[in-house]
């Protein structure tokens, strides 16, 4: 079955008419994306947009830049490029950044919805990276079909049902020039050896179709995810006032909700996630007496238990 019509069931979330700003590296998952998307438009009637981020990290990194314009300019597809003043500093930083630039330009022009050619093979490298980090089921599940990106503007990733061994074969076919990331070869980033090692072992000794397998391991957990996070909902109102948390309604919770209960809370009131320590920290103090306090969590804070409430205090 052609990469076209493997597209078709996920074309929901890219409804008719509507504006759409593909986040294009240059890479072959975003070119194959791009190609995908242009060769749809008389059909489905997209305003189509390409955005790029040179994050000025190498020498020459603006040739990728001019090749993928000079591929716009060819297919009719307005070009914006983003330009990072100084070098992000490392790849937690430059995604923040990335994320920000494609939503405030998705806003400028009114595009609902920013598409990232994130893979099947993407999906299944996030499972395992973030189980060897120690997540839980968020973590696992993180790289989903469709978020929001902020501001009214959704983050769609169409190709997550789609393997890079595929993309590739695709830009080979279609005679697409692809820019090469040579930071891509480099092991010393853990996600690079994720790709080149651990998968290729995993696949050889344990299981042939390893990422396809870990990717709908990440699709289940997704969804179960979601499910717990609306189960939370239901309890927050009761749970959460002034910023404190309430130890009793968080006692009566099972333990798979006191920890996500604990872990959004500390996320919301500290601007970072907690560590399964700090959560197991906090939880330790349901039933503990009065003034009881952790130690530090971040930035000096630690909690408190406070009568019937837990509150963040300054250590
Ligand atoms: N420099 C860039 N310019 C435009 N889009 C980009 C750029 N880098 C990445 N993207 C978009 O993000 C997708 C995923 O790229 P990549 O896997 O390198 O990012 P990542 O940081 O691992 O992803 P995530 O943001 O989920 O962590 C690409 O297919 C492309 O759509």
């Amino acid at each position: 079955m052609s990469l076209g019509s493997r597209l078709r069931p996920v074309l929901g979330l890219l409804p008719p008419g509507r504006g759409l700003l593909v986040a294009v590296s240059g890479g072959q998952d975003s070119l194959c994306l791009l190609k995908l998307l242009v060769d749809l438009v008389p059909e489905r009637g997209w305003r189509l947009h390409v955005g790029h981020l040179d994050h000025r990290w190498r020498p020459g990194s603006e040739r990728d830049a001019r090749r993928v314009a000079a591929l716009c300019n060819v297919w009719g597809v307005p070009f914006h490029l983003g330009i990072a003043r100084t070098p992000p500093a490392g790849e937690a930083a430059a995604r923040a950044w990335r994320y920000c630039w494609l939503e405030q330009i998705a806003r400028g022009l009114a595009l609902e919805r920013v598409v990232t050619g994130h893979t099947l093979s993407d999906r299944a490298e996030t499972v395992l990276f973030n189980l060897l980090r120690g997540s839980g089921g968020a973590g696992l599940g993180s790289l989903d079909w469709d978020r929001s990106l902020g501001g009214g503007v959704r983050l769609v990733r169409p190709l997550l049902g789609i393997s890079r061994a595929e993309t590739g074969a695709f830009c080979l076919a279609h005679d697409l020039p692809v820019c090469i990331d040579e930071s891509n070869a480099n092991v010393t980033f853990r996600r690079n050896r994720i790709r080149l090692e651990l998968m290729p072992y995993l696949r050889e000794h344990f299981n042939p179709m390893v990422e396809q397998t870990l990717a709908r391991t990440g699709e289940i957990l997704h969804a179960e995810s979601e499910l717990l996070e609306s189960l939370l909902d239901g309890h927050w109102h009761s749970l959460v006032q002034d910023g404190r948390l309430h130890r009793n309604t968080l006692a009566a919770l099972p333990l798979a909700l006191q920890r996500r209960a604990v872990r959004r809370w500390l996320s919301v009131e500290l601007g970072k996630q907690p560590s399964f320590e700090h959560i197991a920290a906090v939880l330790g103090c349901l039933n503990t007496p009065n003034r009881t306090r952790t130690s530090p969590l971040a930035h000096g804070l630690l909690v408190e238990v406070q009568g019937e409430w837990l509150g963040l205090v300054g250590g």
